[in-house]
């Protein structure tokens, strides 16, 4: 069996562009409520990016016909890794497509786009256009004050397979939830040295369970909260405030108009080292997913963004195990149907 070549060296989670139905709404919501710094925009599209970002965007949000989320973004750390992932997931036997910079997403240079093993639409790219900085342009700083892009939350019924798709990528594991057998319920796997550039969320998928914003301070996490509750929006908060058990975050969950979610979310911890141990969180520690015991709303499992394919087509979704050889159960999220 031929051997598969290197994966392309990522450096972290890098940006998602979303279809949004109503782009004034939308703008209302990641801009005026949440304090994104509008980087660019066009009739069409918003190219957005948080107080501490220095290259163009972490955000696009495009008008589109459906609510979906059109791809997620991994940042690699040379040009030849671009050419690299397109060897990699061509030898996966995935559909990869080359766009040459300046075809592609505003902002963005040379850049595969792919439909990974289980069925994301994922674009790895280097060249990034470099942006003025903000972070101490206070001033401008506005709503929940967002920093930067943290994480993907992905929804897929088969978590072992996303765990181990994601550790041939290279990734680390910070945390995960199991079953007394070790069942794998949920996984948080990283590039960058904190504890998850992507997570997995049981349930049917591909689809996008939501975007992790993150702050500097808990504080703006309660402010998101008040921003919402002061002018009787608060319908947008769906979980939260809380402190999670996985990752020890303070967070908070929003639906945007088109129902996008999003988390803010702040203080996780450093997973640097070369050693770094995973923590397993007990399916059955009330604990794991909000530190306090409050209970998780039903819609936090079940609801999620369709993706679409590389033509702008809404993918199919499963909840049936991806890899028929593997013994693995499928365990839905926590447990849950
Ligand atoms: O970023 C996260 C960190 C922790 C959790 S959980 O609710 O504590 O499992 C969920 C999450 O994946 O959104
Ligand atoms: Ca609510
Ligand atoms: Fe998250």
């Amino acid at each position: 069996m031929a051997e598969t070549p290197p994966p392309p060296d990522v450096v972290r989670s890098a940006y998602a562009q979303l279809a949004v139905t109503d782009l004034d709404a939308a703008r209302w919501f990641w801009v005026e409520m949440l304090g994104f710094h509008v980087q660019c925009q066009t009739k069409d599209s918003l190219y957005l990016r948080g107080t501490d970002e220095l290259t163009h965007h972490s955000l696009v949000l495009r008008r589109g016909d459906i609510a979906a989320l059109d791809h997620i973004a991994y940042r690699v750390r040379t040009p030849q890794d671009v050419d690299r992932a397109e060897t990699y997931f061509r030898a996966l036997g995935c559909q990869a497509r080359r766009i040459p910079g300046g075809r592609g997403t505003r902002g963005i240079g040379d850049a595969v786009r792919v439909v990974d093993p289980l069925g994301f639409p994922v674009e790895f790219f280097y060249e990034i256009e470099h942006a003025e900085r903000l972070i101490q342009r206070y001033d401008l700083r506005r709503g929940a004050e967002i920093a930067r892009l943290d994480h993907f939350n992905i929804c897929t019924p088969d978590i072992p397979a996303a765990y181990t798709y994601y550790k041939g990528l290279g990734f680390g594991c910070s945390e995960t939830i199991e079953g007394d057998e070790h069942e794998l319920y949920a996984a948080w796997m990283y590039r960058k040295q904190t504890v998850h550039d992507v997570a997995f969320t049981g349930g049917a998928g591909p689809r996008l369970h939501h975007l992790g914003l993150a702050t500097h301070e808990s504080h703006q996490v309660l402010r998101t909260a008040d921003l919402f509750g002061a002018v009787h929006a608060e319908h947008h908060i769906e979980r939260g405030p809380g402190r999670h058990g996985v990752s020890n975050a303070f967070y908070v969950y929003l639906r945007d108009p088109d129902g996008h979610r999003v988390e803010i979310y702040t203080s996780d911890y450093y997973t640097g080292d070369p050693d770094h141990e995973t923590y397993r969180w007990n399916i059955h520690d009330d604990r794991r997913r909000d530190f306090w015991g409050n209970a998780v709303i039903e819609s936090w499992y079940k609801d999620a963004s369709p993706v679409l394919d590389l033509d702008g087509v809404p993918r199919p979704v499963t909840d049936t195990i991806l890899d028929e050889s593997a013994d693995a159960t499928r365990v839905g999220a926590d447990g849950l149907g």
